[in-house]
This record gives structure tokens, sequence and C-alpha cells, in this order.
């Protein structure tokens, strides 16, 4: 467990923050973000990475434009996947330069916006997406930089909805498909071909398919080297898995340094990472209170405030989330408790069958929530997605406000004033 983000004399705290503070000043449900603990993160890539070597953030992770500036201002890049995260890069003071662009459906919009910032790279999907590129680069008269990205066909050993990099999965051209649209985007007047990049699932927990494919990888540069392509950018994705119970970790430095080592072969090849949950999951909590305790026959239901449509990775994909109470002595105990939020879905849970001894009222704090928390939040049932705090020490700064009945129905139009 992460020491910033803990118990301390019996309190769950946030840093130096203790979470029932923060909802009585911010409200509740809360995500709540340690400063120190994304920066840790980040440092502990940094640490084995080194330059010309790039990492950029996978913006859609955790996109809120505090985070992002912290993360500029401490050298990221960014992989984007759509014109809003670009604009949110932008906004945060992020370089275009440093910006990759992944996306298997890129629309014309996105790509002129691309294109006039200055992106760094496009990460192409398709052939036919090479040619749309292709097309408007001409113009606007400019070149486009761009990495074909490929589908290895490794089996990354992750949950069915998050693995991206077997053939059945939609991203990517077919590594068996792939020369032949490497020597297209070579040939092209206006497509600066620079690089290949694959990205083969999200939570991956073992060094070996990320090695798998990264070999693969190097091999596809080793043969258009004979094809007289010569490319300077190998990007392998993102997909770091985290510990969200007790297990054992995905070894980063092991790999990070076998992948350093592999590039040592090939130094023409500036290598690029795009992680994003292993960067923000373990540094934020979505803070909760009990609105009611419902007894069932073999079970408690715990109802609490926040919903599926804050955090939805327990209904989309079983996700598993600690939920610690805050204070420590309610953690445990014989009572079996299934702690669902107000949304009227069966599948509405945070968890099932967890030993928790609390009342109504009690704060509750869902871990590692924030990676895939925030940024898949929805207004479903008409809800307004919480607050984002971020805190670092003693201080807690609120980064984005709870949104307003206001907000939810901004755009809409009634089909005629009352009495008109
Ligand atoms: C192309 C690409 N890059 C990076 C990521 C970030 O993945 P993760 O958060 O698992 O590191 C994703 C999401 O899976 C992705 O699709
Ligand atoms: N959203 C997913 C991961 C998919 C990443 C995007 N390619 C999660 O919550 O775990």
């Amino acid at each position: 467990m992460s020491e910033l983000i803990d118990y301390k004399n019996g309190q769950f705290h946030i840093e130096n923050c203790d979470v029932e503070s923060l909802i009585e000043r911010f409200s509740s449900p809360l995500y709540v973000y340690s400063k120190g603990q994304i920066l840790k993160n980040w440092r502990e890539f940094q640490q084995y990475w080194p330059a010309p070597h790039k990492l950029c953030y996978a913006v859609k992770a955790n996109s809120n434009l505090a985070i992002l500036q912290l993360l500029a201002e401490h050298g990221a890049g960014f992989d984007i996947v759509s014109g809003g995260e670009l604009q949110r890069v932008l906004m945060a003071g992020g370089k275009a330069g440093d910006v990759v662009f992944s996306g298997v459906a890129k629309s014309k919009d996105e790509i002129i916006m691309a294109l006039e910032a200055g992106i760094g790279c496009f990460n192409v999907e398709s052939e036919a997406e090479l040619e749309r590129i292709q097309d408007i680069a001409a113009a606007m008269d400019k070149q486009a930089p761009v990495s074909l990205r490929v589908n290895p066909d490794v089996d990354a050993k992750t949950h069915p909805y998050i693995a991206t990099g077997m053939k059945a999965n939609k991203f990517g051209i077919s590594m068996s498909l792939a020369k032949p649209v490497f020597l297209k985007a070579h040939s092209l007047p206006n497509i600066n071909l620079i690089g290949a990049d694959c990205h083969i699932g999200s939570q991956i927990m073992t060094a070996e398919p990320f090695l798998d494919a990264a070999q693969r990888m190097f091999n596809l540069v080793s043969e258009l080297e004979k094809d007289g392509v010569q490319l300077t950018h190998l990007d392998l994705g993102g997909g770091f898995g985290v510990a969200y119970q007790p297990e054992e970790p995905l070894d980063k430095s092991f790999y990070l340094k076998e992948l350093v080592k592999l590039a040592e072969n090939y130094p023409q090849i500036t290598l690029v990472l795009e992680p994003g949950r292993a960067i923000t999951a373990d540094a934020g909590v979505l803070l909760t209170t009990v609105e009611y305790i419902k007894p069932s026959e073999d079970k408690n239901f715990v109802l609490v405030d926040a919903g599926m449509n804050d955090l939805i990775r327990p209904s989309l994909y079983q996700a598993w989330h600690d939920i610690l109470p805050a204070h420590e002595n309610k953690r445990g105990g014989d009572q079996l408790n299934d702690i669902v939020g107000p949304v009227c879905e069966t599948g509405d849970f945070f968890g099932h069958a967890r030993h928790l001894n609390v009342q109504q009222g009690d704060v509750l704090a869902i871990k590692h929530a924030g990676a895939y928390g925030f940024t898949m939040a929805s207004n479903y049932n008409s809800r307004g997605r919480p607050p984002e705090v971020l805190v670092s020490g003693d201080n807690a700064t609120l980064i984005r406000e709870r949104e307003s009945f206001n907000d939810l129905v901004r755009g809409e139009h009634l089909l005629h004033q009352e009495g008109q």
C-alpha cells in the first residue's frame, strides 16, 4: 500500500488530509488524488528510461487539466485519442510536438486539428486512415509524421474487454498485412513515416507479453530496413498493470531495463511508452458516504452516495477495488456487506461480500480510482459527476467542481416554454 494513501492514527488519509475533513469541506461523493503519488509513479518510469527515449502519458486514464499540467511540468509527452484530449493537453501547457495521436477512427476534423497544432506523431491504425491523412495533409500543404500501429497478435492475459493486441481485436494492422502498408506510407508525398507502434492491452501484470511484443516489433524494424525503410521511432504503448488486490506487482524496472537493452542494438531507434493507469490509478480514491444500511437474510446492503456512473470499473469489468472505512477500527468483522450505489441497475455495485462494520453516515474510500475513474464517469440517472481534489501534503485544491443541474441540461432545448 502506498504510504501516501493510508491510515494514520486510525484515520484514512490522502497525504496529510483525513478523508472525513475532505468530505466536510468538498461534500460527497468526491474524487481525491495525491500529487506526491502521481509524481512518485512518474519518476519511477523516468528513472529507468534514459533520454532520448520518451514517455507519453495516456490522457484517457485521467485527463483533469491540473493533472496534465503537473505532468507537463515534469517533462511528460502525451498519448491522446481524440481532438478533445488534444485540446486538454494544449490548454494544460503540453507541447504539441510531444503528442502521439492513437485511435482507430480519427475524424477529418481531428486530423486537421492535429496537423494545425503540429503534433509529434499520428499512430495510424489502418490503410484507409493513412490515405485520409495523406489527402488532408496534401490539401493543407503539410507533412504528417506517421507511425503505423501493428497488431502483433500477442496474448496479454488480461480481461478480454481490455486486450487489444490479438488478431480478434479491432486495433492496429495485422502483422502479416503490415509490410505493404509501411511501403505505401514510405512512398506517399505528404506522409513522413517515422515509426511503428503497438499496444497489446491494459492491466498486464507480467513482463513476458510485453517483451514478446517488443521482440516482434524490433524484428519488423529489421525487416523493413532490408526493404529500404529506416524507422527511427518505436512506440510500445502502455498497459502496465497495477496491484488492485494483494498480488505480485508488475516488475516495471525489469521490463524497462530489458527494453533499453534491446534498443541498444538499434541505435537509430527512439523508444516511446504510453503509461496511463500506472501513473494515476493508485494515486486516487473515490470517497463516498453511507446513505443507508439495509439488512437482508445473509448480508447487509450498504447503500452509498456514489454510483456506477461515477466509477464504472466494477460493473463493466467485474474489477475488484479495495473499499476501506474512514476509521480503521471499522475494518474487518464478521458482517458481510454488498457496497452498492443509488443507480437503477443491478450491476451498480462497488464490492460484494466485504467485511466491514459500518453505519449510516460513515465515509468509505474506494481505492485505486485515479485511473479510468472520473474519465469514464457519466451522467446516467441525471447524476452530476463528483468534484475532483488534488492533495499535496496538508493542502487540498479543488481541481474540478461538482456538476450542477444546470451543467446537466446545458445545451438542451424545451419544445416550447410553459404557457406558449
Ligand atoms: C493506444 C493506447 N496507449 C496507451 C494506453 C494506456 O494504457 P494503460 O492505462 O493500461 O497504461 C491505452 C489504453 O489501454 C491505449 O489504448
Ligand atoms: N478503461 C479500462 C482500460 C482500457 C484502457 C483503454 N484502452 C479500465 O478501466 O481498466
